[in-house]
């Protein structure tokens, strides 16, 4: 679905360099603190940068060159809806019908109403959450094989996230062939999303893992200074130092858990996962 191979962007003293591959039916988490470079990689995706190098390929072509039908597969939500503030749920459904040849009214209005979204009301009345929710519907309404989301859970509570990720998860359900690329800075929602996660840092790519990888294999060995110093850290990714000795981050939590009883060992969640490959030394 989405091939980025080697691809170069600078910005003064920001160096970004990535390759990333997306699959059909597959979600695909791209994780990393503020300023990692994860909208740069969706900028690139989509056309509106030009990289330095390297290529990308959504369907197997440059998106410039994608023929209009195959641009109308693509969902996309940016952090900017695109969407002048004056206009209504009303104005906007119009605004789809004339755009996308598959633009699905009646599924449209149906989640308008599920989500309690006003038609009548400008987007500039609306509150954050239904802002998002806005973004996140006009990209999963038109039958779009690709779903493009730059931070459609930002700034959200815990029953709007919900209803987003239940929006996302209906859209899959739909058909398996389906793919999505879903960015986010810290979120545990990702974990039950998620097949599969990029974490990058500074421009790069930090970690390329499974979601079940991650969840079942990783962990954080929390160790005092004593212990630390006869650990066997063949598996041992990170170390960070910490008040009672050290956190280190495996990706064989279970060798740690067999071989050292006494040691405790934190499940690996993302968030921890961020902070950890992002920090320590
Ligand atoms: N047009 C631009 N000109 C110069 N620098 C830019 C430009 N766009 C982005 N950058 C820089 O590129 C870096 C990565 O920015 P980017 O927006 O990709 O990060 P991000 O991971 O999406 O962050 P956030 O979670 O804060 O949205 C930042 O240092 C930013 O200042």
């Amino acid at each position: 679905m989405i091939e980025m191979q080697e691809v170069d962007k600078n910005y003064n003293d920001f160096h970004f360099h990535l390759s990333m591959k997306i699959p059909k039916g597959q979600i695909t988490g791209l994780i990393g603190k503020n300023g990692a470079g994860k909208s740069t990689a969706i900028k690139l995706i989509l056309g509106l940068i030009k990289p330095d190098s390297g290529t990308v390929k959504v369907f197997g072509t440059p998106i410039k060159k994608l023929e209009p039908d195959k641009k109308q597969a693509i969902g996309v939500s940016l952090a900017e809806s695109g969407f002048s503030t004056q206009l209504t749920i009303s104005d906007i459904e119009q605004i789809l019908e004339k755009t996308y040849i598959h633009f699905e009214k009646e599924k449209f209005e149906q989640k308008c109403k599920l989500l309690n979204l006003p038609k009548k009301k400008k987007l500039q009345e609306f509150s954050t959450g239904m802002k998002a929710k806005l973004k996140v519907l006009t990209a999963i309404t038109h039958k779009a094989r690709l779903l493009i989301l730059d931070e459609p859970t930002l700034g959200l509570d815990i029953e709007a996230r919900t209803e987003i990720l239940d929006l996302l998860r209906d859209y899959l359900i739909e058909d398996e062939n389906r793919s999505i690329l879903i960015t986010s800075h810290i979120s545990a929602d990702l974990e039950t999303l998620c097949d599969d996660i990029y974490l990058v840092h500074n421009g790069k790519l930090m970690l390329h893992e499974k979601i079940d990888v991650i969840l079942e294999q990783y962990g954080i060995l929390k160790v005092t200074k004593e212990q630390y110093e006869t650990l066997d850290k063949e598996a041992i990714l990170k170390i960070q130092k910490e008040a009672y000795g050290y956190a280190c981050l495996t990706n064989d939590k279970n060798y740690y858990l067999e071989n050292y009883p006494q040691i405790a060992v934190e499940n690996g969640r993302i968030d921890a996962l961020i902070l950890m490959t992002t920090g320590g030394y």
